[in-house]
């Protein structure tokens, strides 16, 4: 019942369309149902020697009034389809960049792009070919059943026997066809995963000469895909001759019990050629009632993986406490403080164990710790893409629960450790989330991260398109784009992962002295490998294992922590490039 219960709810909202469509669908099947009357008339002159003009005028304006509705009821169910088609997406995907970035952690791009293209494609077959002729078949049999047991119930017996017969047969395999369908989808789903995952590390691909494994793996979802896609192509094939043998079936049944009545007087031939032509449009909407039946189980598996997505919890803003409000602007609070923060990325394993510590509203914070202390959690957590298991986080002295989330992070800046960029060009990127920034401030920016002279010898400038995730520019231009550009957006405070690992000496000595700079207007919190970087800190707090263990300048840590006395001892300094 799945299927249709999420095909319920789907439609619930459209149900002015969907009866529109199933009421010329409708109109179509009634006309149809009057021309057997009429045809038994016009055979009954004609068997009589006379031909009844009207009748037959009638007959035909029935014929063209039939075809138009049904026309037009094809055309108002496949725009009905195709708008609920268009809304499930904006839906899916207004919700795929709203989910919680936890549920990123456990699923596949892939599958999900799958889910919004590929699923929506299915379901939207699933409503062309259900809803509407659907709901219009089963208007269409009872009508035409009530006009045959008027016609002649005996004969109309016979028919309902062959069937029902067919129609218990289809629902035998419907469960199957669901279950194959939704394997299906899941293959199709993994499919696109591994594309996505070969095509998105194309480089790491050729050089660990995995080409070979890589098409193995696609070979396996294709071939997964495949199988099931047959299993139930199989399965639904077996329901089409299932139809057509009962329609057969009952016209001859019905020819040859009518034939024997006609011969003794039972009934006229007029009654039989009516009967007859009555029941073609009785076998009409047994086979819509077939198709919808099958497109709705074909459907089921695309349109449950679809309910799932939309299932995934969202960033939801909560509504801002009294408490909160009252407190005012705050410029002179801590721009961040974590208070006593736990959390872990799954229950029972914490990464962060009662972190807390302040960044003040001016001066740089370096965070140091070794590899996988927690570090990248902190700014996770700090940028609100998890939420604490227990303690809080503070912006300007509130906890961030209660702030929404865009005003979060309009001042709460991140440069990760990658830069990623996104496909578009160096304008775009370096305005992404900025909101409306002159000329004048973009030539300053590039300038304080010395991107002046890449923009200048770039072919067309800042509209040089920058490739997809930025792979035309280096490494170091893309991390210094993914500075300027959150500079741009004017953050009260700026998280950076290790923002000089790409640079040579001469840029990382640069951007040290820009990153003095802007932490004179606005708070940075840098997380730092190099010692460089350290030192420029104003305080420096030593992350080990989720806690933190030391938190001071550079020269009371050399004094207080062991660890930070092994970092200093051990990284090179700026000297060292000469
Ligand atoms: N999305 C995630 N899901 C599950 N575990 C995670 C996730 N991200 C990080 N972890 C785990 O949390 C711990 C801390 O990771 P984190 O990235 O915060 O460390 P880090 O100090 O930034 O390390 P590095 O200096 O190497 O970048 C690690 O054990 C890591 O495996």
């Amino acid at each position: 019942m799945a299927g249709w219960r999420d095909l319920g709810r789907l439609a619930r909202g459209y149900r002015g369309p969907i009866a529109g469509a199933a009421a010329l669908s409708l109109l179509g099947t009634l006309l149809a149902l009057t021309q057997p009357l009429l045809a038994r008339a016009a055979v009954d002159g004609a068997a009589a020697g006379q031909l009844r003009w009207p009748v037959l005028g009638a007959l035909t304006a029935l014929f063209a009034a039939h075809a138009s509705a049904l026309a037009l009821g094809r055309y108002v169910q496949a725009h009905t389809g195709e708008t609920m088609t268009r809304d499930l997406r904006r839906t899916l995907t207004g919700h795929l960049l709203r989910v919680r970035i936890a549920a990123f952690d456990d699923r596949r791009v892939g599958d999900l792009i799958a889910r919004a293209c590929g699923d929506t494609t299915v379901v939207k077959t699933l409503i062309a070919q259900s809803l509407g002729t659907g709901l219009a078949g089963v208007a269409g049999l009872a009508a035409a059943v009530a006009l045959l047991a008027w016609l002649d119930p005996w004969l109309l017996a016979t028919v309902m026997v062959l069937f029902g017969g067919s129609f218990a047969a289809l629902l035998a395999v419907v469960r199957r066809v669901r279950i194959a369908s939704r394997t299906a989808q899941n293959a199709e789903g993994a499919l696109l995963a591994d594309l996505e995952r070969a095509l998105g590390g194309i480089r790491l691909v050729r050089a660990c000469r995995a080409e070979p494994l890589e098409a193995a793996r696609l070979d396996t979802s294709a071939g997964r895909a495949y199988l099931a896609n047959l299993r139930m192509a199989g399965m639904v094939a077996l329901s089409g001759p299932a139809n057509d043998l009962a329609v057969s079936g009952a016209f001859l049944a019905v020819l040859l019990s009518g034939a024997a009545r006609v011969s003794s007087g039972a009934m006229t031939l007029g009654d039989l050629v009516a009967f007859t032509l009555a029941m073609t449009y009785l076998a009409a909407p047994v086979y819509e009632i077939f198709q919808a039946v099958s497109a709705v189980q074909q459907g089921a598996g695309a349109l449950q993986r679809i309910t799932e997505v939309l299932a995934l919890p969202v960033e939801r803003d909560r509504p801002v406490a009294v408490a909160a409000v009252r407190s005012g602007a705050r410029p002179a609070r801590p721009v961040l403080e974590f208070r006593d923060v736990w959390f872990g990325y799954r229950p029972g394993a914490p990464v962060l164990r009662g972190v807390g510590f302040t960044v003040p509203a001016r001066g740089q914070v370096a965070l140091v710790g070794p590899s996988g202390a927690g570090k990248s959690t902190i700014f996770a957590l700090a940028e609100r893409f998890y939420e604490p298991d227990r303690g809080s986080v503070l912006l300007h002295g509130r906890d961030a629960r209660f702030t929404p989330y865009a005003r979060h992070r309009a001042a709460v800046g991140l440069v990760e450790q990658d830069s990623p960029l996104l496909a578009g060009t160096l304008r775009d990127n370096l305005l992404y989330g900025a909101g409306p920034v002159t000329d004048r401030e973009i030539h300053r920016v590039l300038a304080m991260t010395g991107l002046t002279r890449v923009a200048a010898e770039l072919p067309a400038g800042l509209d040089t398109p920058v490739g997809d995730h930025g792979r035309r520019l280096s490494g170091g231009q893309r991390q210094r784009v993914a500075i300027a550009r959150c500079l741009l957006a004017r953050p009260d405070l700026i998280l950076l992962d290790e923002p000089t690992a790409h640079l040579d000496p001469d840029s990382e000595r640069a951007l040290t002295t820009t990153l003095h700079e802007v932490a004179e207007v606005c708070a940075l919190m840098v997380i730092a490998h190099r010692f460089s970087t350290v030192r420029a800190a104003t305080s420096i707090l030593v992350l080990d294992r989720g806690a933190i263990t030391a938190t001071g300048t550079h020269s009371e840590l050399l004094l207080a922590s062991p660890y930070y006395r092994r970092l200093a001892a051990q990284t090179p300094t700026p000297q060292m490039y000469g």
